[in-house]
Order: C-alpha cells, then structure tokens, then sequence
C-alpha cells in the first residue's frame, strides 16, 4: 500500500472514531436529559477543552522557541580542507544601487565563499611572521593589536605609534616581506573578482587592510572591542569587498574567535573556524552582518584585506624600504 491511500485509512479510521465518540456523548446527554426535571442541563466537555488548550500551548511554545532560537551552521569547521564553499545571498539595494556606479564592479552574486586552497601554509607562516616581528613593537595592552603595512599604524598601549618612524625597526622587515604581501593580496583580489563576476581591474584595495592579534586580555578601549556585530561597509565606509585571511588554527592556537554571519532571514548564525591560510571572502553590504567571537585562550592571528570599487579610495601596495618613505 503506497504512503497516500495508508494516509487516507488513517483519516477515515480517526473520522469513524470521532463519530462513535459523539454518538456515545449524545447517548449520555439524551439520558440526562430525560432524567431531568427541569428541562436539559447544559453539558460542557471539560477534559476536551483542557488537552485541547495544552494541545494548542504546546504547538505555540515550539513555534516560539524554533523562531526565536538562533540555529547554529558550521559554513567552515577547521578540520575540514576546502577547496570552495560558496553561500550566495540576496544582495542589500542600498549596496547594490550605489555599486552601479562603478560599472564592471556591481557584483553578479552576492553572499560569501571560504576557500583554503588559495594561499599556501609558507605565504601564510610569511605573513605571520611578518605580523609578529612587527607587533613586537608595539601591542595593545587590550585584547587587540592591529598592524598596518601601508599607513604604519600599529597599536601601542591605549593608541597607535606609527612603525615606521619608531627607532630599532629599520632591519624589521625585509624586500621579500613585501613581496609575499603583495602576492598574496594580488591572489585573493583576482579570487574575489572571479567568484562575484567583477573585474579584477575594477577593485582596489582600501584602508583599512590590516593584520590583526586578537587575545582574551580585557578590553581598555572601543579598539579592542572586536566581538560586535557591524556591517562593514558601514564601519569602514569605503569597503565593498572583504576578506580574510586567518594565520592561527582555532582550537590549536586559541580558542573561541570563531567568525560568525548573523543570518535574520533563516535566524541561523553561520560560523568559519578560523584556519590557517584559509580565506573568506564576501560582499561588505548588510547582507553579511558578522561579529569575530571572543577569544577565550591562545592568540588568534589574521589579516583583513579590504577592496574598494571606487578608485578615490584605493590605497597602494606597501613597499620597502618604507621607513625611508615616512621619515
Ligand atoms: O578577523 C576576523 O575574522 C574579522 C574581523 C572583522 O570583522 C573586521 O575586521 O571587520
Ligand atoms: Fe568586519
């Protein structure tokens, strides 16, 4: 018997029960009635009406709960090796009006993809060690230390020093150091173009693009507050493209930090367990609301490269010897 025709005996089996129940109610209120003196009393079916309304409360309080309660999706777990997962989403009008601006820029798609087979483990262990000559001159005394090879930005206790004017740095970082830089971020650029449908020569890299040290030290200031949920093109006004490249294993180096996408539409936050040489990449309108985790152990290492369409906001590669440059 195929799954329909079970489907339509149940029914009638339920409809025939339902009719000897209210032949039998009938039955008692006729005998009642006759009884009687006073004409028929009125009935009322109780227990009916009580299971009915715990029914009904029921029902109510799993429509609440399944609506209300944040699902949680692994978009990337750490142990997994992707070469490209992908997760496309409407576009937010507002992004994709003011993109039409630039044309060969406005995206095909928009959403976000996370891929670890675009930068290899020695361009990642490079950068990192990049990142941790430079920090060791400087350092929040928050839990996040941000490094910028194009201004010289790095944090310093409650502010920022600028790099390349400090004393004992000049021998810090080397001419490949840049190179590998600049490789890496020309990669993820052409990564991005392809995945949206843009033109790699219609992105720029913007400010801020930046390595990032995050620990569980307390925060001292609004800089070292990186757990809140934003959008980025609302933080850094210029972004249309970002990406990330992680240069520390969640649940190796650090725990907690992992990425997250807050998704309102499903009520499902979608996560990226930071890995190393892993990238993720997507549209910074509000269709990509996201918050980093706090990180509970360990240090977490990454570097934020952000692309503009609008060329009044491109910024150029960092190159050596800049200390020379700035003084
Ligand atoms: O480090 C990350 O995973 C994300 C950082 C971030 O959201 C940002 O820099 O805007
Ligand atoms: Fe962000």
């Amino acid at each position: 018997m195929d799954s329909k025709s079970k489907q339509a005996k149940r029914k009638d089996a339920s409809k025939e029960k339902f009719k000897t129940k209210i032949t039998a109610d009938e039955k008692e209120t006729d005998e009642k009635e006759n009884k009687s003196k006073y004409g028929p009393m009125p009935t009322f079916p109780y227990q009916r009406v009580f299971t009915r309304a715990i029914l009904i409360l029921g029902v109510l309080t799993v429509v609440y709960f399944g609506t209300k309660e944040n699902k949680e999706v692994a978009l990337a777990k750490q142990k997994e090796i992707l070469q490209h997962r992908a997760q496309d989403i409407t576009c937010s009008d507002d992004y994709k009006t003011e993109l039409e601006k630039f044309p060969g820029c406005v995206p095909q798609r928009c959403g976000r993809v996370v891929s670890d087979k675009l930068v290899s483990a020695s361009e990642a262990d490079a950068l990192l060690s990049i990142a941790k000559r430079g920090m060791v001159h400087g350092g929040s005394e928050g839990g996040a230390t941000i490094l910028d090879l194009h201004s010289g930005a790095l944090s310093q206790g409650k502010n920022f020093v600028n790099i390349y004017r400090l004393k004992n740095v000049k021998d810090v970082f080397k001419k490949a150091d840049f190179t590998f830089y600049k490789v890496v971020k020309t990669k993820i650029q052409h990564a991005v173009a392809h995945h949206f449908g843009i033109q790699p020569n219609s992105l720029y890299l913007t400010h801020p693009t930046f390595f990032s040290r995050l620990t569980a030290a307390p925060a001292l200031t609004i800089h070292d507050e990186y757990w809140h949920p934003h959008v980025d093109k609302e933080t850094y006004e210029s972004f249309h493209y970002t990406s990330l490249l992680y240069l520390a294993d969640y649940g190796r180096d650090f725990e907690g930090g992992r990425f997250v996408f807050i998704d309102k539409d499903d009520n499902t936050n979608r996560t990226v367990e930071p890995r190393k040489g892993r990238v993720s990449m997507f549209t910074s309108g509000s269709e990509n609301v996201h918050y980093v985790e706090r990180v509970t152990s360990g240090t977490r290492y990454a570097i934020t490269v952000s692309f503009t369409c609008d060329e009044k906001y491109a910024i150029e590669d960092p190159t050596f010897p800049q200390m020379e440059h700035k003084h």
